[in-house]
């Protein structure tokens, strides 16, 4: 079966200052969130990372979670963890279409995030992708934020001159307030 086949994993990345991850998980699962949980920890760990574990109801609050941190806290990047198994329902498909697409312009906003919301049919699904010896999603997730921090990393101090500025505590971000912020 194509789910089962062997891709290609990049090598850890590596960093010369301290990474602090905020991973943001929902235990609306929660053996599955555990299992994703551990893989996260697992990954962050073994490159050194820094982290804190926040929980939240549902998928659906966990963009939501990840903007609001953002803006008020200095993390690197985050993790976000969850699993949205179809009911019977059509709300299946907001669940995970939403969340998803939320994580997805937060990061075109210049957040760091890997997805590890599992979106499934059954639970059996989800426990093979959980599990940290088997698919191991929740450390594919926490590799991938790792990543997108790197990227930032290695940018850091590079700018094309034509306006742009990085992201920081002068930078306007979409609900904040202050107008002095504006960049
Ligand atoms: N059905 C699932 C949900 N639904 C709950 C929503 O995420 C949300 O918490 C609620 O609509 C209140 O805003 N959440 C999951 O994580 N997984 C599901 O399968
Ligand atoms: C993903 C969901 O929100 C789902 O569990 C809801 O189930 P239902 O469609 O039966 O209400």
């Amino acid at each position: 079966m194509a789910s089962s086949e062997e891709h290609t994993v990049l090598a850890r990345p590596e960093f010369d200052k301290p990474v602090k991850v905020l991973i943001v998980v929902s235990p609306y699962y929660s053996d599955i969130a555990h299992g994703l949980l551990t893989g996260a920890k697992a990954e962050l760990s073994a490159a050194g990372a820094d982290f804190e574990v926040v929980e939240m109801p549902g998928a659906l609050e966990i963009p939501t979670a990840i903007g609001i941190s953002d803006r008020r806290s200095n993390f690197d990047g985050y993790v976000a963890l969850g699993c949205v198994i179809r009911g019977e329902t059509t709300h299946y498909e907001t669940v995970c279409n939403d969340s998803s697409r939320a994580l997805q312009l937060l990061g075109l906003q210049g957040l760091c995030i890997g997805n590890g919301i599992l979106t499934v049919e059954n639970k059996k699904q989800a426990e093979v992708r959980a599990d940290p010896e088997g698919q191991n999603k929740g450390g594919g997730a926490a590799a991938a934020a790792l990543h997108l921090i790197a990227l930032a990393r290695k940018w850091a101090h590079t700018s094309k001159g034509i306006g742009f500025k990085p992201r920081g505590e002068d930078t306007l971000m979409a609900g904040d307030t202050d107008g002095s912020k504006i960049a």
